[in-house]
């Protein structure tokens, strides 16, 4: 592996040519893939980038990956050269369990614009946002309830269980109209096979965020094999296919009845799966010259992406935010000052009331910022020979952007590492502000082309269950244990806290 350190990265390569960015010392074949092994990734990566520069340039086995660690170079793979950074690797675990076409993991192209065009339009648009408020004031009120009765029973609550129920209900009655999945239990109800569906889900998620060693090292590509991994992935997608199969199946049953878009208030009733099989038919009609682009499994794999999109970030940032609240007690306080004074006379929060919550925005985005819940965003690869910060980037190298390093860099913010919301107290808060790049410091949900599109169905959901646990709730660590959380990290496809959060929670009335 070439070893290279720095350099002016304009000045001539061997060709005449832009140099190509740093890179630590490798091993043959290999490549740097051992530096990662066994590591928090986005931490390692930080790491490097301290001693190597904010562009440096790795070889995961066979595959030349490029990560920008600071605002500067961020700016440039998302803002100024955006369509060349525009495409996604081809992952193999992603293309076996969506089908080679969703939309997260889609190359850039046709196929691409089309899904995004749609989900941006009628899925994720504001106003089908604000039509599932809702569905989001029922599961809030769901998770008080439930918190409401483990305390009843003397019990710590497992904030964990009850945000992943949370999030997970608002995201199942959006997308497929039923608020838990295990209505779609395999036996045709909530039994046994519906309780394997959380399982199901579970595993597929795990799958999902697995990298073959195949992929990386062609010739080690048989330990897949061993491992089981391929068999798995086999069985799950197997799985999940038949519960997709259901799912389409009823709601096809259902709108040859008519009973779709019924609600009786003359709203638009649909769900993600009604929306999408309407723009397939309206293809199916359609002298489209081009094909159908959403057939079946191109529905699967996008109701699919909008699953594993808002779950887990969802939770794992929700359970960070409590994290941080209870181990900063002034903060909670003034939080829960704020939010019961606007909630004045009591009722509950309601999404009426978020808007004035000028404080719980800056927590919730400071939370956001130590503790981005996908810290290398998705990876993406360029589609063209292509520049970064002055390197040569080839085509089709896969790039990852540390948004986690960059919200902690210490030349980019004052006490980087600290838990203060007031550092957010400038902005002018909007829900979409959380994509604002500020200058791209902050970019938990990516910016550009590929940047997330589901900012504006989480803010409102991730502000209502917060402000709602602090504002019926008083949390405190269970007596006789640690007094404070630790703020450990668990990798996965999205990084959760390490340890599951139990607290007691007093009731508050006015
Ligand atoms: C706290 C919540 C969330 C966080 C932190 C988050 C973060 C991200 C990130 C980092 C990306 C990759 C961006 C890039 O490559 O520049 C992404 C993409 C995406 N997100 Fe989110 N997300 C969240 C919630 C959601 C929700 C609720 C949905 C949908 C209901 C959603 C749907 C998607 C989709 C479909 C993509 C792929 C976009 C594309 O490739 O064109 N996300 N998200």
């Amino acid at each position: 592996t070439r070893t290279t350190k720095g350099g002016s990265p304009s000045s001539g390569d061997d060709d005449g040519r832009r140099r190509l960015p740093p890179s630590p010392p490798g091993l043959p074949l290999l490549g740097h893939l051992p530096l990662l092994l066994g590591s928090l990734p986005h931490r390692r990566l930080q790491a490097m980038a301290a001693s190597h520069g904010s562009v440096v340039l790795l070889r995961m086995g066979r595959v030349p990956t490029v990560v920008a660690s600071s605002a500067a170079a961020a700016q440039e793979v998302m803002k100024v050269r955006d369509l060349a950074y525009a495409s996604r690797p081809r992952l193999r675990m992603a293309e076996r369990l969506l089908y080679g076409r969703d939309m997260a993991f889609a190359p850039y192209g046709e196929r691409w614009r089309q899904a995004r065009r749609v989900s941006v339009l009628h899925l994720l648009s504001h106003r089908r946002v604000l039509f599932f408020r809702r569905a989001r004031e029922q599961e809030a009120a769901a998770m008080v309830a439930r918190v409401s009765r483990t305390r009843a029973a003397a019990a710590a609550v497992n904030l964990n269980a009850a945000l992943i129920s949370y999030s997970s209900g608002i995201i199942s009655r959006a997308a497929l109209g039923v608020a838990d999945v295990r209505t779609y239990g395999l036996d045709g109800g909530g039994g046994a096979a519906g309780e394997n569906l959380t399982k199901l889900f579970d595993d597929f998620e795990a799958l999902l965020g697995t990298v073959t060693v195949g992929e990386l090292l062609p010739w080690l590509a048989w330990v897949d094999t061993l491992t089981g991994l391929h068999a798995k992935a086999a069985r799950t997608s197997a799985e999940m296919d038949a519960f997709l199969e259901r799912v389409i199946a009823d709601h096809r049953q259902r709108r040859r009845a008519g009973r779709h878009r019924e609600g009786g208030d003359g709203d638009d009733h649909r769900d993600f799966v009604d929306v999408l099989l309407d723009v397939n038919e309206a293809e199916h009609d359609g002298d489209d010259a081009r094909g159908v682009l959403f057939d079946d499994d191109s529905i699967k794999g996008i109701i699919l992406n909008m699953f594993s999109a808002a779950t887990d970030t969802t939770y794992t940032t929700l359970v960070w935010a409590m994290a941080e609240l209870i181990n900063h007690p002034d903060e909670i306080r003034r939080l829960q000052d704020e939010i019961r004074a606007a909630v004045a006379g009591g009722g509950g929060v309601t999404e009426d009331h978020l808007e004035q919550l000028r404080y719980h925005r800056r927590v919730i985005k400071e939370t956001l910022r130590l503790h981005a819940p996908v810290p290398l965003l998705l990876p993406r690869e360029t589609t063209e020979d292509t520049e970064l910060l002055g390197y040569r980037v080839p085509a089709r190298t896969r790039v990852l952007v540390n948004a986690w390093a960059i919200a902690r860099d210490p030349a980019a913010w004052e006490r980087a590492d600290e838990f203060l919301p007031e550092r957010f107290a400038d902005d002018d808060m909007k829900a979409t502000d959380y994509l604002l790049g500020h200058h791209f410091r902050f970019v938990p949900f990516g910016a550009g082309r590929r940047g997330c599109p589901g900012v504006g169905f989480a803010a409102p959901a991730m502000e209502l269950a917060l402000a709602s646990l602090l504002y019926h709730f008083d949390w405190e660590l269970p007596a006789g244990g640690p007094s404070k959380v630790e703020m450990d990290e668990l990798k996965g496809l999205s990084v959760r806290l390490k340890t599951t959060l139990h607290l007691t929670a007093k009731p508050w009335s006015p």
